[in-house]
């Protein structure tokens, strides 16, 4: 049999769920890549992938998206890891960098500024490197592993995770694992039970992950940041924010289906 093509994000965040499919049953079947958040979404679009965890972002773009997952890359209020970086207020920024690894939060942090902080900042497409520039009235998105320790390096930090809960009361969901094609239900039920698995082995993954600074908790991360079920309120939160994108880009296009 084919093995099936899978792409995930290459950021700390995924290690428990990726954990979970390798050591499953269904391991041996899939084909696993690992990108940034927009290539991943790039490559569910070209078809290069079979399932991937994408950006949710890019769901209205995609030709009968299927949710096929309960798990998620998710979060409850603070999320640490999706940020806005300035070394002046927010309300003070001339000009805001949208992180290129991004598409979800790219478009969460034009949402929080136009409804929430009531701000425009000039919005420039950033690069490999951009986060040098961050600085004087010039702010920053960034999203990942990149963000660990930049909260010491600049003066203020935001975090959308917790902007987007001050606004909706709601969580919110990052990334979820979509397909553009039908899979049988016992590979779903196989697929899920491997995310759960992964889920709850957390507390190994501490011993086998390198920490990515010395005061930086793994566990803390995993359990009190990341929130990885993607409940009805998660559900809630997904629904608003593509109808928002739905709404901004002036199209009705379907929300996915949930096959899981
Ligand atoms: C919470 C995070 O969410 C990420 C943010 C994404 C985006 O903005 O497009 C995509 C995937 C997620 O992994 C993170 O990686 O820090």
């Amino acid at each position: 049999m084919d093995r099936y093509r899978i792409t995930a994000v290459s950021y700390l965040n995924t290690k428990p769920l990726l954990y979970g499919l390798l050591n499953s049953p269904i391991g041996g079947q899939l084909n696993l890549e690992l990108n940034i958040p927009s290539d991943c979404a790039q490559k569910l679009k070209n078809g290069q992938a079979d399932l991937a965890l994408v950006p949710v972002a890019i769901i209205p773009e995609l030709q009968q998206p299927r949710i096929i997952s309960r798990y998620c890359i998710g979060a409850v209020g603070e999320v640490r890891t999706v940020c806005i970086y300035s070394d002046c207020p927010l309300e003070e920024a001339e000009t805001l960098y949208l992180d290129h690894h991004s598409r979800t939060s790219v478009e969460l942090a034009q949402l929080l500024l136009k409804e929430y902080w009531h701000l425009s900042p000039a919005l420039l497409p950033a690069q490999e490197g951009y986060i040098r520039k961050i600085g004087g009235r010039t702010a920053g998105l960034v999203i990942g592993d990149r963000t660990i320790g930049l909260d010491k390096k600049f003066k203020h930090c935001y975090d959308l995770g917790e902007a987007w809960q001050q606004h909706t009361g709601l969580p919110f969901v990052f990334a979820a694992w979509v397909s553009t094609r039908e899979f049988d239900a016992p590979f779903l039920q196989a697929f899920n039970d491997a995310l759960a698995s992964g889920v709850s082995q957390i507390q190994k993954l501490k011993y086998l992950l390198p920490s990515p600074a010395p005061d930086f908790s793994l566990e803390e991360y995993f359990t009190r940041y990341i929130s990885y079920q993607l409940d009805e309120a998660k559900e809630e939160a997904l629904h608003r924010f593509l109808s928002y994108l739905n709404e901004k880009q002036g199209a009705a296009k379907p929300m996915p289906v949930f096959q899981r």
